[in-house]
């Protein structure tokens, strides 16, 4: 039986400010749910955002609310180890909020892979990989420290894969930022570009262009989301891959980007997917519709990242590779044993459940109020 559900929240200090066009990262707010069931198993979950309602339509104190308030006691009392009625419960009586689901989601899917003594991964169809690609995310907002912090990554062995983040200024001065980057890492590093919605279809138009000849990689979410024609124009248009990010916010949208070739790759973020089993389903979709995948992230913590890294493993295509670096961002772990970053890769945890234990005191140092 479900016992008690709790929400936390955590300010963590970045080890950089982190600029993005909507927000800048100085300070991360982890949002924990903790599970306790009355067989003594406990299971966590995360549903944490980025720049409060900068980014998405949940923030973390809402997600704190709406989960103590409405979902815990929908799901208080329900049997523990029935994932799937406890979500179909939850689904049925609750619009939206898609973090909050997918922090109860893992919650319940960590505690019961536990109760079974397996990775998270195989109650999700088992997973084909052992260790994931992780890109870094160069938004330092100067070229000089990107290219130096790029340099750094390269040397410890820990990225390869390069993704900046643009959109503030003018378009021709990112385009200069982007290719003063890649021309300083040469051809064995995979720049990308993040413009998180920022320009109009004809900047982009124009951006892409340049960018396509300076060799960047990949296009994330160039113009904004409510223009799902406009991003399907420039799949068709360019041949570097369009990818689909804030557009993006579950299997429905995956269908219909899918039907429409709207998008080249398609980030999968298991909190804009509304969960695991969700996450899953835009996986499916895009496989079948031929579309490429990459493993998104909300700059989530340990936890976020452990359960991105238990449903990246069992795609069969991961083409793009993941960004499943934000644990590395922040200035505090909350975990007795870190993850474990080697030779570009994340090490998927083999552990029963996240394959990760909680360290109590640190969250608690952590917590806010
Ligand atoms: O992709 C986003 O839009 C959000 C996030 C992911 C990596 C990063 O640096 O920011
Ligand atoms: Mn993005």
């Amino acid at each position: 039986m479900i016992n008690s559900i709790e929400t936390l929240l955590l300010d963590v200090p970045a080890i950089r400010p982190h600029r993005l066009s909507v927000a800048t990262v100085n300070v991360q707010t982890l949002v924990l749910v903790r599970v306790l069931c009355d067989d003594g198993i406990e299971g966590w979950g995360e549903a944490t955002t980025i720049g409060g309602l900068s980014y998405g339509e949940e923030s973390p104190e809402s997600v704190k609310v709406n989960i103590d308030t409405y979902m815990a006691p929908l799901l208080i009392g329900m049997e523990a180890s029935q994932v799937a009625p406890a979500m179909a419960r939850l689904r049925k009586s609750i619009q939206g909020n898609r973090f909050a689901k997918c922090a109860l989601e893992t919650a319940l899917l960590d505690a019961q892979a536990r109760r079974l003594n397996i990775p998270l991964s195989e109650l999700l169809g088992g997973r084909v990989r052992d260790a994931l690609p992780v890109a870094w995310t160069l938004a330092s907002g100067d070229t000089q420290k990107d290219i130096a912090e790029a340099e750094k990554m390269l040397e410890l062995r820990r990225h390869r894969i390069f993704k900046l983040k643009i959109g503030l200024r003018a378009v021709e001065a990112d385009v200069a930022h982007v290719l003063a980057i890649k021309r300083a890492l040469g051809d064995e590093v995979s720049v990308r570009v993040d413009v998180n919605q920022a320009w109009s279809e004809l900047e982009a138009e124009r951006g892409i262009a340049a960018l396509e000849a300076g060799g960047i990689d990949l296009i994330e979410q160039p113009i904004r989301a409510e223009n799902r024609a406009g991003l399907a124009r420039l799949a068709r248009r360019f041949t570097v891959p369009i990818m689909a990010d804030e557009v993006l916010k579950g299997p429905l949208d995956a269908f219909e980007l899918a039907t429409h070739a709207g998008a080249d790759v398609f980030s999968v973020k298991i909190s804009q997917s509304g969960g695991l089993t969700q996450a899953r389903q835009v996986a499916d979709i895009a496989t079948l519709a031929g579309v490429g995948l990459y493993g998104g992230t909300m700059l989530e913590g340990a936890i976020g990242t452990a359960a991105s890294a238990q449903v990246f493993a069992t795609f069969s295509d991961l083409s793009q590779g993941t960004e499943l670096f934000g644990p590395l961002l922040l200035t505090e772990d909350i975990l007795t044993e870190p993850l474990v970053y080697r030779d570009f890769m994340l090490q998927v945890p083999t552990g029963p459940g996240l394959g990760i234990e909680i360290d109590r005191d640190k969250v608690a140092a952590l917590r806010r109020g």
